[in-house]
């Protein structure tokens, strides 16, 4: 099978492909470990050229009717939907992730995002504020050029999500993906290109952490968002601060899904596994601590061993397979550690284990505790932590005693505890009886130290924007002196 997904090249600056001058930055399909491209990251002099021809073309790009600008993005959206095929095929070279997921979830997600904020975008306005004799207005003004840096669970998923409120709004972006996962960013720049957006507006950087920090530290630019881990959050914060630059903060979790003893126990065994093992558990979001009540509890870990057991592990290219491998080596290291410490600590194993090579199986833990690295800190990887509660109040507490806040699920028929138990999570992002949807017309975003700001929706708007105010004198200047 040809596995080459050579790029023309492996940067795209100010509307064309340009060969970075880097470092070089192989690319590898997870599954059989092949180099399937061979890419180098930009050098520091790039990183600023990039930021320059973003800074240079985005005037012209806010000076046009929001229609005009819309109209990029709803193309933009046609294009990635004509391609789906080939695009997920690519994603998933690049991700290891199962064709099956990647046909529906990556760039699917991020079409809908380009068309959301198409939608959205031509109806904002600013407010007129009577004032008596005089007046006052906003205007809603872009920020300039703005700073993607994305993770490499959903890389092409996550460059739309930033591209799309940012271009809506005017601003100009430099995107650099994760070093892991380098190809679908240059993918939306060609089709943003080719769906009419102007040289410039849309610019693709590739490299680590210190390709991240230049071009968080560019003089041009306004705006950084990053998807990306709480530690990276918390360097990027604070080189962004020095700047007094505007962030959005996309980070981890060790969120909780509770499920209650009334809840449908095939629905609740369901969004478990959804929320741990789809994209073999390489999911900010996930819920990784499932609160289970007393009474369910046996019915619970028994269905869901029966079910984890019929998942389908393998070729990430076949149609049929549900389960593929870890995106990285040193992941897979990090995830098998992680149940070493599991076991080590006491913990049960109901089903998986550290599996081979790339391959971890969806594993699941009982008989853990609150205190446990298992339950703790955040996996990546496909290993949900079982933990049993007794009654309302206990498991809120125990829910919320955790540093991160991204995501919370809560399972129960019982209509005023759901919102109830809801309304007590620090979550920025709660699901009853789901979990893990992120519709694009809903806010995504976590609180605590899982994150700054909102992704998705217009409240995504205001963190790709600024007010201006403007005060109308409608007569005499009345100077005291
Ligand atoms: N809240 C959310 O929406 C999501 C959060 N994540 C989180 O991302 C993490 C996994 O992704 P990774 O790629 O391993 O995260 P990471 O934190 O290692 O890297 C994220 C990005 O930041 C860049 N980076 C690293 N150091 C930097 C620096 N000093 N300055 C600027 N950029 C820098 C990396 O090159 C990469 O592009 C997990 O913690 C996960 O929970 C992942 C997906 C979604």
């Amino acid at each position: 099978m040809n596995l080459n997904a050579q790029p023309t090249a492996s940067l795209f600056i100010d509307g064309r492909p340009v060969e970075g001058e880097g470092a070089a930055l192989p690319v590898f399909y997870p599954y059989t470990g092949q180099e399937i491209a061979t890419l180098r990251e930009a050098s520091t002099d790039q990183v600023a050229l990039a930021c320059q021809a973003a800074a240079r073309a985005q005037p012209a790009w806010a000076a046009l009717a929001p229609v005009d600008r819309a109209r990029v993005l709803s193309r933009a959206a046609a294009i990635i939907r004509a391609r789906n095929d080939e695009l997920s095929r690519l994603e998933t070279l690049d991700t290891g992730k199962p064709i099956q997921e990647t046909l529906i979830a990556d760039w699917e997600s991020g079409a809908q995002a380009l068309e959301y904020f198409a939608g959205l975008g031509p109806t904002l306005t600013g407010q007129m504020i009577p004032l008596g004799r005089d007046w006052a207005y906003t205007r809603r003004e872009p920020l300039g050029v703005c700073a993607g840096i994305g993770a490499w669970n959903y890389p092409s998923q996550i460059a739309c999500w930033k591209a799309a409120p940012a271009l809506i709004m005017g601003n100009a972006m430099v995107f650099k993906p994760s070093e892991e996962t380098p190809l679908g960013a240059l993918q939306l720049a060609a089709i943003l290109t080719e769906a009419g957006l102007p040289a410039g507006i849309f610019n693709v950087v590739q490299g680590g952490g210190a390709v991240g920090a230049a071009l968080v530290t560019d003089v041009n630019v306004a705006k950084v968002s990053l998807t990306g881990s709480v530690p990276t959050g918390r360097r990027v914060y604070a080189a962004a601060a020095e700047g007094m630059r505007h962030v959005t903060m996309e980070l981890g979790g060790k969120s909780p899904l509770i499920v209650f003893d009334d809840a449908s126990l095939e629905d609740a065994v369901g969004a478990a596994m959804l929320a741990n093992f789809y994209s073999s558990g390489q999911i900010c979001s996930n819920g990784t601590r499932v609160f289970v009540q007393e009474g369910i509890r046996d019915a619970f870990l028994r269905r869901l061993a029966e079910r984890a057991a019929t998942i389908r592990m393998g070729d990430p290219l076949d149609a049929e397979t549900q389960h593929g491998p870890i995106t990285s080596p040193a992941q897979a290291e990090k995830i098998r550690a992680a149940i070493a410490a599991g076991q080590a600590a006491g913990a049960r194993l109901v089903c998986g284990g550290p599996g081979e090579g790339a391959f971890i199986p969806p594993t699941v833990f009982a008989d853990a505790t609150d205190d446990m690295t298992i339950a703790r800190d955040e996996i990546f990887g496909p290993v949900m932590t079982t933990l049993t509660f007794r009654d309302e109040a206990e498991v809120i507490a125990r829910a919320n005693a955790t540093g991160f806040g991204l995501a919370a699920g809560v399972f129960t028929q019982d209509l005023t505890r759901a919102h109830r138990v809801t309304a007590g999570l620090q979550a920025g992002t709660c699901w009853i009886n789901a979990y893990n949807l992120t519709p694009v017309e809903m806010p995504f975003g976590g609180v605590k130290q899982s994150g700054i700001g909102r992704e998705n929706s217009a409240a995504a708007i205001e963190h790709y924007s600024q007010l201006k105010s403007v005060y109308v004198g409608m007569g005499p200047v009345e100077a005291p002196y």
